[in-house]
C-alpha cells in the first residue's frame, strides 16, 4: 500500500534514529520546498525576461539561460538551511562550503532541458545526495568524484503539466505529484517497475552522421522494422529534457541514448556525469532498469571532474544490454557480414 503523501514515505523511510537518514530526509524537504518555489515562478510566465541581465556561461560553456541561474539561487539558498556540507551545480565552477561539519554533498542540475525554457516544454531539476567523503574545506571538489554506486539517493522534479517529484532512497523509485488541493506533495504509484523489453527509442537523430557505427546500426535496425533484423517496428521520441525523457521511460519503458560523437567536444556526449547521468541511472536501476555509457555501468564510473560528460544509454534492461552487444561484439547482432557495410537510412 502506498503511503499517501511524501511526508508519511519520508517518516517511513527514517527508521530507527540515524544522522545519515535523518539528514537526507532533511535534504529532500528542503528541495521540495525550493522546486515549488522554481514551479510558481515559471507558473507567472516571466522565464525569458524577468531575470534579464544575468545571462553569462556557465562552466561547461553553455550560455545560461536566466531561469538557470535563478534556479540555481533557490537551491542553493535552500541548501544553507539543510544539512548539507557542500553544494555543487552545473551553473557554478567550483561547489560552495556549507557547513564542514555536514554529512551530506549534493550535486544539482538546478535547470535541465534549458533549450526547452522559452517553448513551454517540461523542463526539471535533477539532485544526486553523496556522503560527504574527505576533508570539504580543504578539497571541495574531491567529494565529487565518487562513483554513482555510493548515492544516498537521487532524484529529479519536473516542471511539465504537473509538478513531479521522482525519487529513489536506496529502495524502488517512487513519483509523488503536487497536490495544489492538500498542499503537498502524493505519491502517485508505489514504485516504478520499468518494462524488460521496448519498442521506443529517444535520441537526437540530427547527430546521424556524427554517431560511431555501432549506434548508427542499432538505429538503423530499428528503423527497418518489421522488415529488419528486429522483426519489430519501433516508435522514437526525443524531448531534449532528460527529465521528461526519463520520466516517460519510467512511465512506459523505452530507451534512451545520448552517446559520444565526433562533433567537436561531443567525444563522450553532452551528459554530465556527476549530476545529471549518475542520478538518473541511480533511479533507473532502482527501477529495474539499466544505464550504461554504451559499455560500463554508469553507477560504477569512478569521476575524474566535477563537470566530466559521459555517454549515456539507459532505460529498458534488455534493450540497454543490446545496445552494449552492437558496441562490445558486434558480429552477434543480426546476420550480416561482413558488419557496417551496410548504408544506413538516413545516409545519402
Ligand atoms: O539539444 P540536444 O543536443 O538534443 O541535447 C538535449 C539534452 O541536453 C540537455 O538539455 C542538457 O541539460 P541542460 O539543459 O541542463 O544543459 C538534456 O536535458 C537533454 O537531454
Ligand atoms: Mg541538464
Ligand atoms: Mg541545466
Amino acid at each position: 500500500m502506498p503511503a499517501a503523501t511524501l511526508d508519511a514515505f519520508l517518516n517511513s523511510y527514517l527508521g530507527p534514529p540515524d544522522e545519515l537518514r535523518s539528514a537526507v530526509v532533511a535534504t529532500v524537504r528542503q528541495l521540495t520546498q525550493a522546486a515549488t518555489k522554481v514551479r510558481n515562478t515559471i507558473n507567472q510566465g516571466v522565464l525569458g525576461t524577468a531575470f534579464a541581465g544575468t545571462r553569462s556561461a556557465n562552466a561547461d560553456g553553455d550560455i545560461q539561460k536566466d531561469l538557470d541561474i535563478f534556479a540555481d539561487d533557490i537551491f542553493l539558498d535552500a541548501m544553507r538551511h539543510a544539512p548539507v556540507a557542500l553544494y555543487a551545480s552545473e551553473e557554478l565552477e567550483q561547489p560552495v562550503l556549507l557547513d564542514s561539519q555536514a554529512p551530506l554533498a549534493i550535486a544539482i542540475d538546478p535547470l535541465d532541458g534549458s533549450s526547452n525554457i522559452d517553448t513551454n516544454v517540461s523542463i526539471g531539476t535533477i539532485f544526486s545526495l553523496l556522503p560527504a567523503t574527505g576533508a570539504p574545506d580543504a578539497n571541495p571538489a574531491a567529494a565529487f568524484l565518487q562513483a554513482g554506486v555510493n548515492q544516498l539517493g537521487a532524484g529529479f522534479f519536473i516542471y511539465g503539466p504537473q509538478l513531479a517529484l521522482v525519487l529513489s532512497l536506496g529502495s524502488g523509485t517512487h513519483v509523488f505529484v503536487l497536490s495544489t488541493r492538500l498542499g503537498t506533495f502524493v505519491q502517485a504509484y508505489e514504485s516504478r517497475i520499468i518494462p524488460q523489453r521496448t519498442q521506443e527509442f529517444a535520441i537526437n537523430a540530427a547527430n546521424y552522421r556524427h554517431w560511431d557505427e555501432a549506434v548508427r546500426l542499432y538505429i538503423d535496425d530499428c528503423l527497418e522494422g518489421t522488415e529488419g533484423p528486429r522483426g519489430k517496428d519501433f516508435n522514437m521520441r526525443w524531448i531534449a529534457s532528460l527529465v521528461a525523457d526519463c520520466y516517460r521511460i519510467l512511465m512506459r519503458g523505452g530507451v534512451f541514448l545520448y552517446p559520444g560523437d565526433k562533433r567537436k567536444g561531443y567525444r563522450q556526449g553532452r551528459l554530465r556525469l556527476v549530476y545529471e547521468a549518475n542520478p538518473i541511472a541511480y533511479l533507473i536501476e532502482q527501477a529495474g532498469g539499466a544505464a550504461t555509457d554504451t559499455i560500463t555501468r554508469i553507477l560504477e564510473i569512478e569521476p575524474e571532474s566535477l563537470h566530466q560528460r559521459v555517454p549515456v544509454v539507459f532505460g529498458s534492461a534488455r534493450e540497454v544490454a543490446r545496445i552494449t552487444r552492437y558496441h562490445t561484439e558486434p558480429s552477434a547482432i543480426g546476420e550480416r557480414a561482413p558488419l557496417f557495410s551496410r548504408r544506413g537510412l538516413f545516409r545519402a
